[in-house]
């Protein structure tokens, strides 16, 4: 996209406290599907007390009761939702929002005359993908949909691959558990909400697919038929193996979209999975980057993610007071159209990713990196072309 982008970035070795960060979305998605469940159940023993129904048992009407949440629009957490659909967004907006200000997208240094291309390519690539949508929308929204599945593997995967050169017990690469984690974390997100719930926001697929919200549930329960597989078999992997890390997080996602309405377990994943992930891996580059502590780089980042977060913001608080019940179908299109430029920078980026070296890596034979070298200090220049060493473990 642009001939001026910014030097290699660097992810320093995960610390305890980086591990935690990055482990963080699975603790809350459990959570989420825990509260959210119990809030089921409550909901359902309180209809059972006040309204008993003549000729069944209790636990009948009790299974008949959750069976119903679970199976159509999927468990509801009520006001709490509301809450977590809020903070979810507070959280992925800025993620999004920060890509034309990211120093390995742009170089700060480059001429403006290239600032303004890479602008005008990126928001050129969202424009042709409305035009798309507009001339053809069920394609194009397929192709989106698939778009976005690869974007959210793919962001895992480099998570997961970052993760694994922490502190911690050393394990030999596994490529089948990595291949079929990837294939998990991005379709599940995707085709399982749609796939097994798709039937509670009908409306809305229609919307985004000219009328053919019917064709976009058949191919979802293809899809999310495909992306259960995948998250068993990678949960068969891993506990086979031991990788308690990754069977968690496969089994926490999973049930995440399985159980929860599609709005609510993508508004949690979106925001407190995805983009905290994200937002997680370009604070520890910008601490590397500028040789100071994550908390300083943390503030940075919420200084200039500020202003084009809080234009997103009002932006879609005009189009909700504007009323209309398109405003969720013409969101959803937006940031699908988003979706093709961020990808792309997002995978530019991470192909130029860099790794700091972890504990028990074999170290290089390279004479201008004597063996036992340590990680490089952070903020410390890297040498072109040492530091890209391969994944140390598949965890
Ligand atoms: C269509 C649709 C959905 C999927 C939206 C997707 C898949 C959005 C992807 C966003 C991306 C990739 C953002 C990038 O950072 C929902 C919310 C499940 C249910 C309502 C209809």
């Amino acid at each position: 996209m642009s001939t001026h982008q910014g030097p290699a970035h660097r992810l320093p070795v995960p610390t305890r406290a980086w591990r935690r960060v990055l482990d963080a979305p699975v603790a809350v998605a459990a959570l989420t599907v825990a509260l959210t469940l119990a809030l089921t159940l409550a909901k359902a023993v309180v209809a059972l007390v006040s309204t008993p129904s003549p000729g069944q048992t209790s636990a009948s009407t009790l299974s008949t009761a959750l069976s119903t949440a679970l199976t159509g629009a999927g468990a509801s957490a009520g006001a709490a939702g509301t809450v977590l659909l809020v903070v979810s967004l507070l959280v992925g907006l800025p993620h999004g929002a920060v890509d034309l200000l990211r120093p390995e997208v742009l170089d700060p240094g480059a001429p403006s005359r290239s600032r303004r291309l890479v602008t005008a390519a990126y928001l050129g690539c969202a424009a042709a993908a409305v035009v798309c949508w507009l001339v053809l929308p069920l394609p194009t929204l397929l192709t989106l949909l698939a778009l976005a599945a690869v974007h959210f593997g793919a962001a895992d995967d480099v998570t997961a691959r970052w993760r694994a050169r922490g502190t911690g017990p050393v394990h030999p690469p596994l490529p089948v558990l990595r291949v079929l984690r990837a294939v998990a974390a991005g379709a599940v997100p995707v085709t399982v909400p749609l796939g097994l719930h798709g039937a509670a926001v009908r409306d809305v697929l229609d919307g985004l697919s000219g009328g053919h919200a019917p064709l976009v549930l058949a191919c979802s329960r293809l899809g999310a038929v495909l992306a259960l597989a995948a998250a068993t078999g990678a949960l068969g992997v891993a506990l086979a193996r031991a990788r308690w890390a990754a069977a968690a997080e496969t089994a926490a996602l999973t049930a995440l979209f399985v159980l929860l309405t599609p709005l609510l377990a993508f508004a949690v994943y979106f925001g407190l999975w995805h983009s905290w992930r994200q937002v997680a891996r370009m604070v520890a580059a910008d601490a590397v980057r500028e040789g100071t502590g994550p908390g300083r780089a943390l503030a940075r980042f919420c200084r200039g993610a500020a202003v084009p977060t809080a234009l997103t913001v009002a932006a879609g608080s005009g189009a909700v007071a504007a009323g209309g019940s398109s405003v969720l179908v013409v969101g959803l299109a937006l940031v699908l159209c988003l979706t093709v430029p961020h990808s792309v920078v997002v995978a530019r980026s991470d192909r130029r990713l860099r790794w700091a070296r972890g504990d028990g890596e074999r170290p290089p034979v390279s004479p201008r990196c004597p063996p036992g070298a340590g990680p490089r200090a952070p903020g410390s220049r890297p040498a072109a072309g040492t530091a890209a060493a391969a994944p140390r473990s598949g965890r």
